[in-house]
């Protein structure tokens, strides 16, 4: 089940890439151009993500940037999925470190405005892309961290639960959590079990009912990160973790999570 879920979402949106024509010097799909620096390559895949690879590293830092607040649209879900594939498809990515362009934000969630006065059509298009983002991660056989520099409430933290690890800001001011209680809707089951997975039963279910919005260190208390350190060292201290796991020997840092090995 566990390998199952893992190469059906690795294979799930390849035919979408193939519709736009993207291919790859190892006869695949291609993940990103070239660039000058002889052991580095990097490339702005979309207007809203930026991917910058490391081919020294294997790392890959995709960076959001859907101003004002990195809000989950349709086109930026679909360009974010595209953009992880691109990665999943590349041999010599290991690891992605999620993390965001704008100041004090990480993401804000779903998109309101997808939400309301749509036809059931888009609103069935934005839904599948939602679930999309987060097969992708969830399910991704790259090391997944989440470098968080700012709020991410709702589906902006479930993004960050999708991930292997969580690095937050210290900064008090920024909260996370699945608030959607506080917002009259409820959270769909998987966002759920993402989150019990991270934080156990009963931190999830007052959590959920209460919708909680955890300041950085309530949520380093309860476990929904996993460290904070200060603002302007949660990118490099991603990568010196993201070393440290892609130096786990094979793929046991990846075989070893309870919700890949045990499922
Ligand atoms: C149908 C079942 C779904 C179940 C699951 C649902 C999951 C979800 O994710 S629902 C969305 C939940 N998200 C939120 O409730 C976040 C709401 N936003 C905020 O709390 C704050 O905006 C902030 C903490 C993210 C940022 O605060 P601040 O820096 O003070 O910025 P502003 O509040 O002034 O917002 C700036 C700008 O952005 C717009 N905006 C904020 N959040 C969203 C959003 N989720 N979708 C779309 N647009 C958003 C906000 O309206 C402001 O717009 P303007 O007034 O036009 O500047």
């Amino acid at each position: 089940m566990a390998t199952l879920l893992k190469h059906s979402a690795k294979y799930a949106l390849s035919g979408r890439l193939a519709r736009l024509g993207v291919h790859s010097r190892h006869g695949g799909l291609q993940c990103l151009q070239p660039r000058l620096l002889p052991h580095q390559r990097s490339a702005s895949t979309s207007s809203k993500i930026l991917v910058e690879m490391d081919d020294s590293t294997g790392i890959a830092v995709l960076t959001m940037k859907n101003p004002p607040v990195n809000s989950l649209s349709l086109d930026f879900l679909t360009e974010f999925s595209i953009s992880l594939e691109k990665l999943e498809l590349d041999r010599g990515c290991r690891g992605v470190i999620l993390t965001s362009a704008l100041p004090k934000i990480f993401s804000a969630g779903l998109d309101i405005m997808e939400m309301y006065g749509k036809s059931p059509e888009h609103c069935g298009e934005f839904w599948k892309a939602v679930q999309e983002m987060w097969l992708r991660l969830y399910g991704s056989s790259m090391i997944t961290i989440a470098a968080i520099n700012g709020s991410s409430p709702a589906g902006g933290c479930l993004m960050a639960l999708a991930c292997d690890y969580r690095i937050m800001a210290e900064n008090p001011k920024y909260s996370i959590g699945l608030n959607e209680t506080q917002l009259g809707i409820v959270a769909p089951f998987w966002f759920k079990d993402t989150l019990v997975n991270t934080v156990g039963n009963r931190a999830a279910e007052l959590s959920l009912q209460l919708g909680l919005l955890y300041s950085a260190p309530d949520a380093l208390r309860t476990g929904l990160v996993d460290l904070l350190v200060p603002e302007d060292k949660v990118l490099s201290t991603a990568s010196q973790t993201m070393t440290q796991w892609l130096a786990i020997p094979g793929e046991n840092a990846i075989g070893s999570n309870p919700r890949v090995s045990s499922s």
